[in-house]
């Protein structure tokens, strides 16, 4: 059997009396897209948040590449290749898209001062840079401003910037909120492709893109997963129906 990526095993997290997280166990294997649902309050965000770093869990493991993340916050967690996104504030906005990844080749290459070299025209720089670009689907709009793209593609470009910086597995909280249909549609797409670079943890409450996206579906209900399985294996689960989809389905 292929090892996972990431390997979540009997997690528990309480908040006073309310198990957000009641032993969970799950996993993340390479090159799938693994959907998170469940009902509003069923603790998908605190799981993501155990798995980041920022929440310490009660008890239970996850181990990322065969490593146990205990012990190690977020920052540290990041550097080995967990990608948290969508943080459209580490975005320098008034920067182009290419610099924008320019910056995290560079941070990721550990060489911040260069003095002597105009940075655009830096080829170590700006070579791998556009290379992420066109990986993403971005690279017609290199030189445009974060602030000036859609919202769709500056989460293009923060998958970029995650990919430049190393990124080996996502973490996607709702990426699809606040998006219309058309950037549903899009970032769908983009999803599609993205597994094959890194696979993704999805939450998302947005049926049409799990279904269309999930390789497995795990159902969270008041913090315990309920099922996991493919999305027809899901939507025909007579218990997943009643605690969750109900016509959905
Ligand atoms: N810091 C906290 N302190 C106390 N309770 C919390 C805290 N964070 C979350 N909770 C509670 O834990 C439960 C799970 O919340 P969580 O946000 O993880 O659910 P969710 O599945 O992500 O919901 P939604 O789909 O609405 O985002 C909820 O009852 C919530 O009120």
């Amino acid at each position: 059997m292929v090892e996972p990526v990431l390997e979540i095993r009997d997690l528990r997290k309480t908040f006073g009396a309310l198990k957000a997280t009641d032993s969970v166990s799950l996993d993340l294997r390479p090159g799938e897209i693994h959907a998170l649902i469940g009902p509003n309050g069923a603790g998908k965000s605190t799981l993501i948040h155990q798995i980041s770093g920022s929440f310490r869990p009660d008890s239970g493991t996850i181990r990322f590449l065969g490593q146990d993340m205990a012990g190690l916050d977020m920052a540290a967690r990041a550097r080995l290749g967990l990608g948290r996104s969508f943080q459209i504030s580490s975005l320098a906005q008034e920067f182009s898209a290419l610099r924008n990844v320019m910056l995290a080749v560079q941070a990721r290459q550990g060489t911040s001062f260069r003095f002597f070299r105009p940075v655009m025209s830096d080829k170590s720089l700006t070579e791998p840079a556009m290379a992420m670009l066109e990986r993403v689907g971005l690279a017609g709009r290199a030189y445009v401003a974060a602030a000036e793209l859609s919202h769709g593609e500056r989460r293009q470009l923060e998958i970029a910037i995650a990919l430049a910086l190393g990124s080996r597995a996502f973490l996607f909280d709702e990426p699809m909120a606040g998006m219309g249909p058309e950037g549903s549609k899009a970032l769908t797409k983009f999803l599609d492709g993205l597994r094959h670079e890194a696979p993704i943890l999805l939450v998302e409450h947005d049926m049409d893109a799990v279904f269309a996206l999930a390789d497995r579906i795990s159902v969270l209900v008041y913090g315990r997963v309920i099922a996991t399985g493919t999305v027809d294996q899901i939507r025909n689960d007579p218990e997943v129906r009643r605690a969750y989809l109900g016509e959905a389905a």
